[in-house]
């Protein structure tokens, strides 16, 4: 097992309790004496004068090793040099293979908020809080921080957050446009920046809106093919009559209506990169003609008697599995092999945690740029919350679209919870969005019980031609006034 190593700034209340003598009352020493650690390093911004008698009254309490650093800070409140210090101190214990765990609750609010988004983003610590009420605890924090617990966190903006978790593997600006803290997606980052340096063909699989165009672009500017073009197109809009013709183009004559000679995608595409959006949806007919450009890199034009070559480079996506597809006889097996040199899984964003708020304050200021009534507008810590509450089924599309609907109601500085509510479209519940939610993102069981309620009172009530001792009994509830304070506990309109 590797050894378990605490790190905490030391905060007033920890340098006052050494003074008073009451080592209950402060987090460092009453988290040592709740757990065990092979190793304790502790940061100090007051001076050594302060901290030294503290290190030894420390001791005198714990038959822990104490280490301890004096860190110059420009204030306590800088996030800039908080964040070397703890960066500095983070990654030589990450060299050293050790398990991180951190001390949150000494300190300022900055200095937690550089703790969590470091200990998250970068380097997968364990945390700890102390306090008086609570005593010495190991906390488990989702990554969607609410906004209330670090304050200060909801002040950095999406850039330094991305700075913050971007370990600096990511070499190419073509990707820089990718708005990520999330580990699997920094990770698929750096696949596709493999891939765009070779020349085999990707399929990208995700949900609709998850950012396969916007992968399959990063890959071509990152590509020897920068300056050629990139062509994307969707083959689930494809007239089945014309796929030959839009695909691989047409000579004059061919049929009614192609009056001159006209290029398909394959020949726009020439040198460059063409991206076959919702390829899962393509006809079985095409698919057996694809595969043949793809093996041969020759297409015919739709009444042309000569072959022509053709030298493209194929990024696929898909939202179905084609896998499934494949079982299901509604895809060859061949062609798919041949497109999925690279995969790339695309997560839809309820699964990126840490992604959702990053992309909202990202996606609001690029909204900013087209129109002024957005600039400088925020979005609050409640309103925050609300959109991690949410699935968003039309992933980052959605979330998008929502912000816009909500930032034309809101006349505050910021967005607030009330602006998201009503941009809120609302979707029809199933016992599968009821029951599927995903834990590991937090739920609010106390609003899902509320919709259960909202939805079948209602319902009872007109089935009971508003009698509500039926309805009651149609519920399962005991009696009428069972039925009435529920009515009111849950403002059933
Ligand atoms: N990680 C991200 N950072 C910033 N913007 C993103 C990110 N992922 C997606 N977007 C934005 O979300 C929108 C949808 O992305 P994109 O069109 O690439 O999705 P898609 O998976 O190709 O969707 P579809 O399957 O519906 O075509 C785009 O405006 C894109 O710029």
């Amino acid at each position: 097992m590797a050894e378990k190593t605490l790190i905490s700034w030391i905060g007033e209340t920890d340098l006052r309790a050494a003074i008073s003598d009451v080592p209950s009352d402060a987090p460092i020493s009453s988290t040592l004496a709740n757990f065990t650690f092979d190793r304790v390093i502790l940061l100090c911004s007051y001076p050594e004068t302060r901290s030294a008698p503290y290190i030894e009254w420390l001791m005198r309490q714990t038959s822990h090793t104490i280490e301890c650093y004096q860190e110059t800070l420009v204030t306590p409140v800088d996030y800039e040099s908080i964040f070397q210090a703890a960066d500095k101190h983070l990654s030589s214990l990450k060299r050293s293979n050790v398990d991180i765990c951190i001390l949150l609750s000494p300190g300022t609010p900055a200095m937690q908020s550089i703790w969590i988004l470091l200990g998250k983003a970068k380097y997968s610590a364990s945390f700890y809080r102390s306090s008086k009420e609570q005593g010495a605890e190991e906390v488990n924090i989702p990554f969607e921080i609410s906004a209330e617990y670090t304050p200060p966190a909801i002040k950095l903006n999406s850039k330094q957050l991305t700075q913050l978790s971007n370990d600096g593997v990511i070499s190419s600006a073509a990707f820089e446009n990718i708005i990520t803290q999330n580990p699997i997606i920094q990770r698929l980052k750096q696949q596709a920046e493999i891939l765009a340096k070779r020349e085999v063909p990707i399929l990208i699989q995700g949900e609709t809106g998850t950012g396969k165009e916007l992968f399959a672009r990063a890959i071509h500017n990152a590509s020897s093919r920068v300056d050629k073009p990139f062509i994307a197109v969707n083959c689930g809009a494809f007239p089945s009559e014309l796929v030959d013709s839009i695909l691989f183009g047409h000579k004059k004559g061919a049929f009614t209506g192609a009056s001159a000679d006209r290029q398909g995608y394959f020949q726009q595409a020439n040198g460059g990169t063409l991206f076959l959006d919702e390829f899962g949806e393509l006809e079985p007919n095409v698919q057996v003609r694809l595969l043949r450009v793809l093996q041969e890199s020759v297409i015919t034009p739709v009444g042309a008697t000569k072959e022509e070559s053709v030298d493209v480079r194929i990024i696929t996506a898909t939202h179905r599995n084609l896998m499934q597809a494949i079982h299901d006889g509604f895809f060859r097996e061949d062609l798919f092999y041949r497109v999925a040199v690279g995969v790339l899984l695309l997560p839809p964003l309820r699964e990126r945690e840490g992604d959702i708020t990053l992309l909202a304050e990202a996606l609001l200021m690029d909204m900013s740029k087209e129109d002024a009534a957005l600039v400088g507008k925020e979005i609050s810590a409640k309103a925050k919350n609300i959109i991690l509450s949410q699935q968003w089924p039309g992933n980052i599309r959605e979330l998008r679209s929502t912000l816009l609907r909500a930032s034309l109601w809101s006349n505050e500085d910021a967005i607030s919870a009330n602006d998201i509510k009503q941009a809120l479209f609302d979707r029809p519940h199933n016992n599968t969005s009821l029951l599927n939610r995903d834990i590991s993102q937090g739920i609010d069981i106390q609003n899902i019980i509320s919709d259960l309620v909202r939805h079948y009172i209602p319902k009872a009530l007109a089935h009971s031609n508003g009698n509500k001792s039926k309805a009651a009994d149609l519920l399962g509830l005991k009696n009428y006034q069972t039925l009435t304070n529920w009515i009111d506990k849950y403002d059933v309109k």
